[in-house]
């Protein structure tokens, strides 16, 4: 078992805590700390954290993230990177499959106010997993009940220091905001408690959406070639919540996206679609007729995508060389225009040319060896990989 420790006063508390049990259940406890490197007190932090283990007797390791790319959002690139890290880590330490993370009941109804600020419906509205399976780990909260403060106890009690994170103080952070905002609605008797209870029942009526959600895509979508296909008529038939979470989940599923798209962008998007008509959202093309929806990856989004052969394209493509070849010195790019003008029973497949311009296809340089969903194999497969699971049981987020 794995405590990944900030150095923050919740999960110095959770390596004490952790520790105490270990010792008395026969579990060896370890500790990680990412250093992002975004500060430059960052290092000093993860060498304190260091120093504690030592005199815990527990065993802890630093790892660093360098930053690859400079785009995007720099605080949910550090948080995937974090994950990534902590779950490669897993991997390499013998009997290690549990990784413990801080998170508190504070940290559940400050997250609750965030959200019902930003309009968010019942997904976001649901308290936090507090225990799943990801990247080969399975990442448990055992504190989501436990107020910040007991915790601080805790440390005070046995005289343990903590780092006190310079941004809980600095306003224009929401969750400080949030915090701030909780003091105030207190007379109200809406406080951390009854927003923890709030978003716990959210959570079970999350898991009662999912569970139906799923039950009607095995009845209304099918997976072909990648593409999730809709029966039109029965998926009009589904009350509108269940509809939204499925062409939502489809969305996702099919461009590997992990936010969902906007809902009025959802909405505008169906109703565009009434009667027939394409539209992209989110890294798909939707193409509606009458009696179907189809949600296909859109060409343009991956265009300029290319893998080696024997690596997943676009994150879930797995493309298999003829038996007894490597493959090598290939690559795997989308089929598109050029590609698919080589591919003259292209139309046997059965598929949309959209859906076969965003398919994957083999390329030596400029020449197309294979196109696997396009009626060109030579020996080559097209499969979907492991990544994103079974579109219908990753509908559920246990
Ligand atoms: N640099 C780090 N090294 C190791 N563990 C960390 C680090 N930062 C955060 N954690 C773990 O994640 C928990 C939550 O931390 P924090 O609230 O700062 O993260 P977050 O990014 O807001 O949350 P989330 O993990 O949900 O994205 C901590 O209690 C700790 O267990």
């Amino acid at each position: 078992m794995i405590v990944a420790v900030s150095g923050g006063g919740d999960s110095m508390a959770l390596l004490h805590l952790a520790r105490d049990w270990g010792q008395g259940a026969g579990v060896a406890v370890e500790a990680v700390t990412v250093d992002h490197g975004l500060r430059p007190e960052a290092a000093d932090e993860a060498r304190m954290v260091a120093g504690v283990c030592d005199g815990l007797g527990v065993r802890h390791d630093t790892l660093q993230w360098r930053r690859e790319s400079g785009g995007g959002n720099l605080q949910s690139a550090a948080r995937a990177a974090r994950y990534d890290l902590i779950a490669a880590h897993v991997g390499t330490r013998p009997g290690a499959c549990i990784v413990l993370l801080g998170h508190t009941a504070d940290d559940v109804a400050e997250t609750f106010l965030m959200r019902l600020a930003r309009g968010s419906g019942v997904d976001g509205l649901a308290r936090m997993r507090g225990d799943w399976t990801d990247r080969g780990v399975r990442w448990l909260r055992p504190l989501l009940d436990v107020r910040r403060e007991a915790l601080r106890d805790v440390l005070r009690e046995r005289g343990v220091g903590w780092v006190e994170d310079p941004s809980n103080e600095d306003e224009r952070f929401d969750r400080v905001k949030a915090r701030g905002a909780l003091e105030a609605l207190a007379p109200l008797g809406l406080g951390v408690e009854r927003l923890t209870t709030t978003a716990a029942q959210q959570a079970v009526a999350r898991e009662a959406l999912e569970h139906w959600a799923a039950e009607a895509a095995a009845r209304v979508a099918r997976v072909e070639a990648g593409d999730v296909v809709f029966d039109q008529g029965a998926l009009d038939a589904l009350p509108d919540e269940t509809r939204d979470r499925l062409l939502a989940h489809a969305i996702m599923w099919v461009s590997g996206a992990t936010y969902r798209p906007r809902h009025d962008a959802l909405t505008a998007v169906q109703a565009g679609l009434r009667g027939g008509g394409r539209a992209t959202l989110g890294g798909c093309l939707l193409s509606a007729r009458s009696d179907q929806l189809r949600v296909a990856r859109e060409p343009g989004a991956v265009a300029t995508l290319t893998a080696p052969l024997g690596t997943a394209w676009d994150g879930r493509w797995q493309i298999r060389p003829p038996e007894g070849t490597t493959g090598e010195g290939l690559t795997v790019r989308a089929l598109g225009e050029a590609g698919l003008s080589a591919c003259p029973d292209w139309r046997d497949s059965g598929l949309p040319r959209t859906s076969l311009l965003a398919s994957p296809a083999v390329f030596s340089g400029d020449t197309l060896i294979a196109a696997p969903l396009a009626g060109v194999s030579e020996g080559y497969s097209a499969e979907l990989g492991p990544q994103r699971g079974d579109f219908v049981a990753a509908l559920l987020s246990r």
